[in-house]
C-alpha cells in the first residue's frame, strides 16, 4: 500500500514554499510514496491524520518559528490530547536570510513539538560537499534541513545547492518511511 507524506509549511514570500516543493519532488521520486504539500493557510487535518510522516517547515523569524506556524502547532493540541500522531515519522526544515540566522533554534522547536506528539524524528545525515551556494548541505545541519535565501526573488534564491539538498531530504524521509515500521494503531 502506498505511504503518504504531508509537507506542512508556512511561507510569507515564497522562499520556504519553494523548499517545500523540492522536498515534495524528492518524496515523489521514491516508489509507492506520495507527497502532499500543505500550507498552514489551508490545513487538512484528515490528510495529516492519514499521513505516515509529516515534514514541517517555516522561515526563521526573530530566531524562532514564524507566528503562523506556531498557530498550526497550537491548533494541533487537540490531536495531542489523543496522541493521534503517535508513531508517525516527523522531520523539519527552515530557511532564513542569515547563514546561521539562528535556524537551529527553529529546528529544535519543531523537533520538540514532534516529541510532544510522540512522533519519531528523522534527521538529515547528509555530509556537506562544501560551503558554496551550489554545495549540498552547505550549512552542515544534521537535525533537519537548513536553507538560506537572500533578499531577492524566489527565481534566484534559495540557491541550487539548497534546493537539491531539499530534494535529497525528501527522498531520504520517503526511504525512511519505507524502511521503518510505522505504528498504525499507536503505542498506547
Ligand atoms: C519578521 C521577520 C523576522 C526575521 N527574522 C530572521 C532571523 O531571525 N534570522 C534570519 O536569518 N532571517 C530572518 N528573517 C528573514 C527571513 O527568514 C527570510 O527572508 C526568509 O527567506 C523568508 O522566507 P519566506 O520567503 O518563505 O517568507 C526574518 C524575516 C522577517 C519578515
Amino acid at each position: 500500500m502506498a505511504k503518504n507524506i504531508a509537507i506542512v509549511y508556512h511561507s510569507a514570500y515564497g522562499h520556504t514554499a519553494k523548499l517545500a516543493e523540492f522536498i515534495a519532488l524528492g518524496v515523489a521520486q521514491i516508489a509507492d510514496v506520495d507527497a502532499y504539500l500543505m500550507s498552514v493557510d489551508q490545513l487538512d487535518w484528515q490528510l495529516l491524520a492519514d499521513a505516515d510522516a509529516i515534514i514541517m517547515g517555516c522561515p526563521t523569524y526573530m530566531g524562532s518559528i514564524s507566528a503562523p506556524f506556531k498557530a498550526f502547532m497550537d491548533a494541533s493540541s487537540k490531536v495531542w490530547l489523543t496522541q493521534g500522531w503517535q508513531g508517525k515519522l516527523a522531520a523539519g526544515f527552515t530557511n532564513s536570510g542569515g547563514l546561521s540566522g539562528d535556524k537551529l533554534a527553529v529546528l529544535q522547536q519543531i523537533q520538540l513539538f514532534a516529541m510532544q506528539h510522540g512522533m519519531l524524528w528523522v534527521g538529515m545525515p547528509l555530509m556537506p560537499t562544501g560551503t558554496q551556494p551550489e554545495d549540498m548541505n552547505r550549512m552542515g545541519s544534521y537535525i533537519g534541513l537548513m536553507a538560506q535565501s537572500d533578499s531577492a526573488p524566489v527565481e534566484v534564491t534559495p540557491p541550487i545547492g539548497d534546493l537539491k539538498t531539499a530534494e535529497w531530504f525528501g527522498q531520504y524521509v520517503a526511504k525512511t518511511v519505507q524502511r521503518i515500521m510505522v505504528f498504525d494503531d499507536g503505542l498506547q
